[in-house]
């Protein structure tokens, strides 16, 4: 219908090949850095390949379909894919071999709660002939779960979650009901359209004497018809702000009754007398969030800021707007230096947090071990480091997300330019999986705690909070000074707070007003204690990286940079703990745009070292060739509301008055 516009040649495709002619570092030797290896790399290229070759996963671009179309689509797709092309044993979330499928999966996908938090909690909570029972079926998608704990009424607040699990001894049933319409569980994903299961989280009653939040698995759908069984009322909660592949839905149950088998029993168990026998700690059944908050963070937010950096930074290589020179030719607007401050940065925040979270992945893999040898000791540090590191990887990376979105002008407000998409898809990361500052609190709960005991009984590497602080000999910007910084920072952070709190309990406050009244102070202390955990897991990796000179200056560059760009941003509360003087702000402002300035001829090279293919972006402005004005044209052409040359309802409901227009008009032209 439209004809076609073409440049013979495309000025911002040269301009894109020259960025890259300049960059002053072997790209792919980053890209095996960033993959963990060579043969990662290679790995990686080769499941991406199988994914996007394969006929079956083609379909339009995500933005001229409907949400209906949207969830076919993916739902089609991801069976498919579990069906055929995940290993047949399933995926270890937190593995290289899980970070590459999950850098294969189509840009849309649904069932990932089957298998990041259903399939998990199999395994986690059941025992071993419960896992032998329910693993195979769900692996198989023979049977299809939602992770059902959020209600209507309740999502931070466990202790408050209202569905209820009553064992009946005559049946050997556990009866659930949802009491009230605030009961019924609201949000899970996968749950409103496509489970047959859900991992229920429900309050265990037994002879009237509740014991709290139990796992059971509870069948919703009849597995040959997929109708609701008798009892289940659940559906799809509705439009959202993103996620629209994705059936999160809504589940009320009256009088649903489930075997007494169905409770996941590894940690408790209800004996067919209606004996109660507590196998491990009440902690452990909130174990399933610590699964995900500690490997998710990576394909849930770091992907998404290192696909909006591609796209941004591209994009600002090719976009001419202006004149630096008077008189000279229009510039790219990444030559600006505050185009550089808002995007640099962002990059800098991708390889802080993706290297400190496989910090925490290791961290948290040995105590698995350990608990699998009945020691949980350090439950309570894995829980307040992995619930901070999620709300903070959370938050920088929605934040840098919108600040590349709007980097991009205009054509950032574009569907076409997969802005949109990537902040609707990121923005819940901070909500989700425990919301942020609620989280925040619980590291902090654990940091006060921490300030009251010696050194020598704190986990090493929390220790530092109550030692004495140290100097900084040198200049700020060394990065043994910046680690010194944010861990003097922490530590003056969590003690200030602590001394608030034990003051005004002193004084015989009631605690739960102590907490609230500092809730302020203590959501900022978990904040700087994980940032220097970020830091200082950041510049362990820049030192011991084995890499070529270029490489691991461009890491220590972005090192610098990170934790600069922190101070800078944050310079009042660095000025006000007294960690830092004026003099030393000045410096690292300076510090920064010298940086800024030096990354920049790099910084098309490193956004290509990320490797993400066209396709896993669908993005006009971040194609690979930097023919964006071409794309977002053809992108255009592609709009269902293109479809005719004459919108049928434009035509039906304006047409009155054109006519009228039409007439007046024709009517001055007779009277000229
Ligand atoms: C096998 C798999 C194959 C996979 C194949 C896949 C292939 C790859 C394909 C794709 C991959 C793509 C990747 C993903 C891409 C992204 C897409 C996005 C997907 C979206 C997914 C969304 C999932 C979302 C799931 C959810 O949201 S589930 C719901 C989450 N809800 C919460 O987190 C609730 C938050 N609330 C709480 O945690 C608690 O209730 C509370 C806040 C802690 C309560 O506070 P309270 O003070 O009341 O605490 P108490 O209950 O009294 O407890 C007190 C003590 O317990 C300690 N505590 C608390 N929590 C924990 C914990 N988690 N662990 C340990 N200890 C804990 C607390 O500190 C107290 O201790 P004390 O000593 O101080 O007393
Ligand atoms: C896209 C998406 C997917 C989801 N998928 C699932 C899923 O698969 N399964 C599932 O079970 N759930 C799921 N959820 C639900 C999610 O886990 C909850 O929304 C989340 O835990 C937050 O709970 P809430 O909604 O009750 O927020 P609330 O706790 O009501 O938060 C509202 C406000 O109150 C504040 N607040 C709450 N408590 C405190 C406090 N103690 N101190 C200070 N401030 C406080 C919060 O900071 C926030 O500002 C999903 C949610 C979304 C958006």
């Amino acid at each position: 219908m439209f004809s076609t516009v073409k440049d013979d040649m495309s000025i911002e495709s040269t301009l894109i090949s020259k960025e890259r002619k300049n960059a002053k570092f072997p790209v792919e030797e980053l890209t095996n850095v960033w993959d963990g290896g060579k043969e990662e790399t290679e790995l990686r290229r080769k499941i991406v390949k199988l994914f996007e070759d394969d006929p079956v996963l083609k379909s339009p671009p995500i933005c001229t379909m409907t949400r209906e179309e949207r969830f076919t689509k993916a739902t089609r797709k991801s069976a498919y894919i579990y069906r055929n092309l995940i290993p047949n044993n399933g995926l270890h979330p937190g593995s290289r071999e899980f970070e590459h499928f999950s850098r294969a999966m189509p840009i849309e996908n649904n069932l990932l709660v089957h298998m990041i938090a259903f399939i998990p909690c199999i395994k986690s909570f059941g025992s071993q002939e419960q896992v032998a029972k329910w693993l195979p079926l769900a692996l198989n998608l023979n049977i299809i779960g939602a992770y059902a704990q959020t209600e209507l009424g309740h999502g931070s607040f466990l202790r408050g979650i209202e569905t209820e699990a009553t064992f009946d001894k005559k049946t050997q049933e556990f009866v659930i009901n949802c009491p009230k319409v605030s009961s019924m569980k609201w949000w899970p994903g996968d749950m409103g359209l496509n489970a047959n299961h859900a991992l229920v989280m429900a309050n265990l009653i037994i002879d009237g004497k509740e014991y709290g939040m139990h796992a059971f698995i509870v069948q919703i759908r009849d597995l040959s018809t997929h109708m609701p069984l008798p009892g289940v009322t659940v559906g799809d909660i509705g439009s959202k702000m993103g996620f629209e592949a994705i059936d999160n839905g809504f589940l009320y149950m009256k009088n649903v009754r489930i075997p007494r088998e169905n409770l996941l029993n590894k940690n408790s168990e209800v004996k067919p007398d209606g004996t109660y026998v507590k196998k491990a700690s009440d902690r452990l059944m909130y174990g399933s969030m610590v699964n995900l908050r500690v490997n998710l963070p990576k394909s849930q937010a770091i992907d998404v800021l290192a696909k909006a950096c591609t796209i941004a930074i591209r994009y600002s290589a090719v976009r001419r707007q202006g004149l630096l020179n008077p008189g000279g030719a229009e510039v790219a607007v990444l030559d600006y230096t505050l185009q550089q401050h808002k995007l640099i940065p962002q990059l800098a925040t991708v390889y802080a947090t993706k290297f400190a979270g496989e910090g925490i992945i290791k961290k948290h893999q040995a105590f698995l071990q350990n608990m699998a040898k009945g020691n949980i000791s350090d439950l309570a540090e894995i829980h307040a480091l992995s619930a901070s590191f999620k709300a903070s990887v959370s938050e920088q990376c929605t934040e840098g997300v919108e600040v590349c979105r709007r980097a991009c002008g205009g054509h950032g407000y574009s569907q076409a330019s997969g802005l949109p998409f990537l902040l609707c898809k990121i923005t819940p990361s901070c909500t989700y999986e425990g919301e942020n500052t609620v989280l925040y609190l619980q590291t902090a709960r654990y940091l006060v705690k921490c300030a009251s005991k010696q050194a020598a009984d704190l986990p090493e590497s929390i220790a530092f909070l109550v030692q004495p602080i140290q100097d900084m000999k040198g200049s700020i910007t060394s990065l043994d000074n910046l680690i010194i910084c944010f861990k003097n920072s922490a530590a003056l952070c969590v003690q200030g707070v602590s001394k608030k709190v034990n003051e005004m309990s002193n004084k015989g406050l009631a605690m739960h007003e102590v907490w609230n009244k500092s809730s302020v102070q203590l959501v900022k202390s978990a904040k700087m204690y994980v940032m220097q955990y970020i830091i200082g897991a950041f510049v362990s990796f820049v030192t011991e990286v084995k890499c070529s000179e270029p490489i691991k200056e461009i890491l220590q560059d972005l090192c610098c940079l990170y934790g600069l760009h922190y101070i800078n941003t944050h310079s009042g509360e660095f000025l006000k703990l007294g960690v830092l003087s004026a003099h030393h702000c000045t410096l690292a402002e300076e510090t920064e745009i010298q940086l800024l300035e030096k990354l920049r001829p790099n910084a098309v090279g490193i956004v290509d070292a990320f490797d993400f293919t066209d396709s896993s972006m669908e993005s006009c402005l971040g194609a690979y060739d930097g023919n964006v004005y071409e794309r977002l044209f053809d992108m255009a052409k592609l709009s269902p509301l293109n479809k005719e040359k004459v919108h049928q309802e434009s035509y039906r409901h304006l047409r009155p008055f054109l006519l009228e227009g039409r007439d007046i008009l024709e009517g001055v032209k007779s009277k000229n």
